[in-house]
């Protein structure tokens, strides 16, 4: 079951810390490793001793990279008052993200998160699951599936796995059907203007001078000229759609429909701006991440035979059309997810900026406005963590036997500081428990009527592309078989 081809291999001990200069500190390697940033801060902090290492990245800026659980714990949970958003992270997002919940700490922050849980509560989640999810799957994805089924068409996967989520976050946050997953695959305008808004928006991040976009933007010139005309239409839309539900509200006393929307504006909110940034932020949260971790875990169960079996075993003692409780139950999948998002994590990589100086658990000074990332890819890929098989996809580290209940499995986490793909402490990801079940939802649906072949060479590993969520490279090609009634 170990993957033919990792694209990190387990670092060797030749694998040596950047070169440090004076006054450029290792800017030469920065340049150097530009196009595997992540790959080199994650071979960067396995070889460092506490895991953790400080990078000067240019004259004027040095950055803490981690991979230690103690300093996660540290800087997301015993201390998180001292490590926030600070200025780099709102300021390269502010354009698609205003002052949404991603962008902003204190209060706004948390006003946001209180008035939005309850569409994360477990009523709430179980609408979801029942009416959002199960229509888009049996009116939509199953469909297409049948049809390219029946005319071997090959599926780019991730494409409608991305569709999938933009229509049911869409739904959540919006009460809003942009219907993106039909079977002419089009391209709507409001998705592809989101899409075109969160590349450019990533790809701030990766300039080496982040001066250079903003004179781009001053001067209104190339991709500056693009985000500003894709975010003008993003938010266009959101408008319109505010301005719909306001008026419904209006009609009505009172509302049957749970999105998100409607719970600010009944709740008095009604400042367009503000709503607009609320929304568009979630969108951004439910859109990418569930199909990410999807897409990498489609094409790990093709190469990993007996856990596909396992998995289908798991399935098949469901009804067709499993309810809330029973995707619940599906702790199989469920582990085989875990693991799947250990080796690919959603968000690979995620920074804090510190408030005050301060001193990390293992010794590393920290000081007033440096950042701390830590990176949820290098952890998974740790053999301190993970151990010596840290390369195998095995669901079953997170599992164990539980013959007293009369189950086949019983889940075993693992702590947030050690497996932060949904961060950790209280920021920890709002949609945790939403995207496990549409995700076993999508796999209930789809695995018992089809197996989903990748058309991928033997032994080649499609390339992970970080950026604000990661993507598998050119997508994932598959052909689509119909499972046997006897399988
Ligand atoms: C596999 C799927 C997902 C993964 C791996 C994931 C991961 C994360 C991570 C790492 C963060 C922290 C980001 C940061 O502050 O820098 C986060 C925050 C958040 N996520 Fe998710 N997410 C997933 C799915 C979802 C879904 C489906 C939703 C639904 C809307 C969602 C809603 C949110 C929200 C609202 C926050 C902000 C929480 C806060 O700042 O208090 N996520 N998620």
């Amino acid at each position: 079951s170990t993957p033919k081809k990792q694209s990190s291999p387990p670092p060797s001990t030749t694998t040596s810390l950047p070169r440090s200069y004076p006054i450029i500190g290792s800017f030469l390697a920065v340049l150097a490793n530009r196009n595997r940033g992540l790959q080199w801060i994650s071979d960067i902090v396995q070889v460092s001793p506490s895991a953790t290492y400080v990078l000067h990245r240019n004259v004027a800026t040095r950055v803490v990279l981690t991979a230690n659980p103690a300093v996660v714990q540290h800087i997301l949970k015993t201390h998180f008052h001292n490590y926030g958003k600070g200025n780099i992270f709102p300021e390269t997002l502010k354009d698609l993200l205003g002052n949404g919940i991603f962008n902003v700490d204190g209060e706004s922050w948390k006003f946001q998160r209180q008035l939005a849980s309850h569409e994360f509560n477990t009523k709430s989640l179980r609408k979801f699951v029942e009416t959002v999810v199960d229509t888009e799957i049996s009116d939509r994805l199953i469909p297409i599936l049948c049809s390219a089924a029946a005319t071997g068409t090959v599926l780019d996967f991730q494409d409608i796995l991305q569709r999938f989520a933009f229509d049911n976050i869409c739904k959540i946050a919006f009460g809003f059907d942009p219907a993106y997953l039909l079977p002419s695959l089009p391209q709507t305008k409001f998705a592809q203007a989101f899409e075109e808004s969160a590349i450019i928006s990533s790809d701030r991040f990766k300039a080496l001078i982040p001066l250079v976009w903003k004179i781009k933007k001053l001067l209104n010139i190339g991709s500056e000229k693009r985000l500003r005309i894709a975010v003008l239409e993003v938010q266009e839309f959101a408008k319109n759609v505010i301005r719909e539900k306001k008026h419904e509200l209006r009609e009505k006393s009172s509302l049957d429909s749970v999105d998100l929307l409607s719970r600010f504006l009944s709740s008095g909110h009604s400042d367009e701006n503000f709503v607009t940034d609320i929304v568009i932020s979630f969108i951004l949260a439910g859109r990418d991440t569930t199909s990410a971790a999807l897409t990498w875990y489609l094409w790990l169960l093709s190469k990993n035979p007996h856990v596909e079996s396992e998995v289908l075993k798991e399935i098949n003692e469901k009804s067709e059309a499993p309810v809330f409780d029973e995707v619940k139950d599906m702790v199989y999948t469920h582990a085989s997810l875990c693991e799947s998002m250990r080796l690919y994590p959603p968000v690979p990589s995620d920074s804090k900026e510190a408030v005050n100086d301060d001193v990390l658990p293992d010794g590393t000074v920290v000081k007033k406005g440096m950042r701390v990332t830590y990176i949820p890819y290098a952890m998974g890929r740790s053999e301190a963590l993970w151990g010596k098989d840290w390369a195998e996809f095995k669901p079953e580290r997170w599992l164990e036997r539980d013959e007293a209940e009369n189950r086949h499995w019983r889940f075993v986490g693992r702590d947030a500081y050690t497996y932060p793909v949904f961060q950790a402490g209280p920021r920890i990801c709002l949609g945790k428990e939403m995207a496990f079940l549409q995700m076993k939802r999508v796999l209930a649906g789809v695995l018992r009527k089809f197996k989903v072949v990748p058309i991928i060479e033997e032994g080649v590993e499609p390339e992970f592309v970080p950026q604000l969520t990661a993507k598998m490279k050119g997508g994932l090609p598959v052909r689509i078989v119909e499972r046997d009634e006897k399988e």
